[in-house]
């Protein structure tokens, strides 16, 4: 079955050749990109759909979202408002409600969450475990985000429970909770900053995640200058998240991970892609990232949600993308690129075998899986023009309308 989706107004590629394509077309086969094109140039297929004029771009790729959890921060996030500081110990307060939550609760939620991001065009997205924080419930949480996200990351290194000793938990985050969680998780992350995890703690859990095949992640950086960042790089992690405090030598080594890397053919080894996480910023009256030094430093940088109840309690990459142009001075292009392919970096899925199925997500390709955002504007740069409006027209996701 093909489907062509033709009359697009502006196609955002978001490709390696960072193409803009005016008066375009896409056909998509099963769940994969079949063609791309001028409109006119468009072969026949099974299936029509006029775009109307509007701009077409990848579906979102949130790379770092926390969506396992249940009860709600309002009052600590209304504290914030009126002046107190972001602290980690809030965590504490998600880990007993979800503790206390049914398996099918927590999945319904879970699954909810998802269903909020995909219907304003996020088709890819990452989700940790670290709400749990004992073996049986970040193996619950594993096992319920394998079933609702498309990479699952182990995060037991998330707070120290109250009452125990910190590097104890460290030994069980590297042991047995690793084990219960290992055949679920792809990747692993520590929360490396004060009052979490220290920088020995953090590389221990880092080793020990390594050496049982998982990739690497690191929170970052986010309440102050710290280790986070180069021990990421130093552990050769594909990302380091929040980067809000970052010394000039943390920004010469993210730009040094990539020396290997070649953008223009995407080959070559991929360095540590930073990670900003722009409405936890606005919702912890956190400096925003500095995106703009960071890439005109040549490093590799995503847009995420960061969605959870404590920090950041929203998934729309729109937003993300609007304060990205708005406020941190990235071009629209720029923006779009770090909340697609820079997600898709992030989580090692830029490229793919198109031969085997293995597909890549957040550009617009032939061979790369059909996750498209028909957004309902003529351009891209309505996001940041018109903020806060519902965009969002259509979304395809592995070739399905979802919207
Ligand atoms: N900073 C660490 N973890 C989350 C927030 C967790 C929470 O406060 O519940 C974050 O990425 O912002
Ligand atoms: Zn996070």
């Amino acid at each position: 079955m093909s489907t062509l989706i033709t009359n697009i107004a502006e196609l955002m590629t978001q490709d390696l050749e960072h193409r803009v394509l005016k008066n375009a077309a896409v056909v998509v086969e099963g769940e994969r990109i079949s063609w791309i094109g001028a409109a006119a140039d468009a072969p026949a297929a099974d299936d029509a759909v006029d775009a109307g004029g509007r701009a077409m771009l990848p579906g979102w790729v949130d790379s770092h979202s926390h969506l396992l959890f249940a009860g709600d921060r309002t009052a600590e996030f209304e504290a914030r408002m009126a002046g107190e500081a972001y602290a980690a110990g809030g965590i504490a307060v998600t880990m007993e409600a979800t503790r206390a939550t049914s398996d099918f609760d927590l999945t319904r939620l879970a699954m909810g969450r998802v269903a909020e991001a995909v219907s304003q065009g996020t088709t890819y997205l990452e989700t940790k475990t670290g709400y749990g924080l004992d073996v049986e419930n970040e193996a619950r949480s594993a096992r319920i985000a394998s079933t609702v996200a498309d990479q699952v990351t182990y995060l037991g290194a998330h707070l120290v429970p109250s009452g125990q000793n910190s590097d104890e938990y460290t030994d069980l985050v590297c042991g047995p909770m690793l084990d219960a969680v290992r055949p679920y998780v792809q990747w692993a992350d520590v929360f490396c900053e004060e009052g979490a995890f220290t920088a020995e703690q953090s590389r221990r859990v880092l080793l020990a995640c390594r050496d049982a095949g998982l990739g690497l992640r690191v929170h970052g950086n986010q309440l102050g200058e710290g280790p986070g960042v180069q021990l990421a790089v130093e552990l050769g992690a594909a990302s380091v998240d929040h980067v809000n405090y970052l010394a000039e030598q943390d920004v010469k080594a993210l730009a040094a991970s990539w020396s290997g890397w070649d953008g223009v053919s995407g080959a070559g080894e991929r360095g540590t892609v930073a990670t900003c996480l722009p409405a936890c910023d606005l919702s912890t009256r956190q400096p925003l990232a500095p995106a703009r030094e960071l890439l005109d430093a040549g490093v590799q940088v995503a847009l995420a949600s960061n969605c959870n109840p404590g920090t950041s309690y929203t998934s729309s990459m729109a937003y993300c993308v609007t304060t990205a142009v708005l406020q941190m001075r990235l071009s629209v292009h720029e923006a779009v690129r770090a909340a697609t392919y820079g997600g898709a970096l992030a989580l090692h899925k830029d490229t793919g075998r198109d031969a085997d199925g293995e597909r890549a997500v957040g550009s617009i390709a032939v061979g790369h899986r059909a996750d498209l955002h028909l957004l309902n504007a003529p351009s891209a740069t309505h996001l940041a023009y018109r903020p806060g409006m519902p965009l969002t027209y259509a979304v395809w996701r592995a070739g399905a309308r979802e919207r």
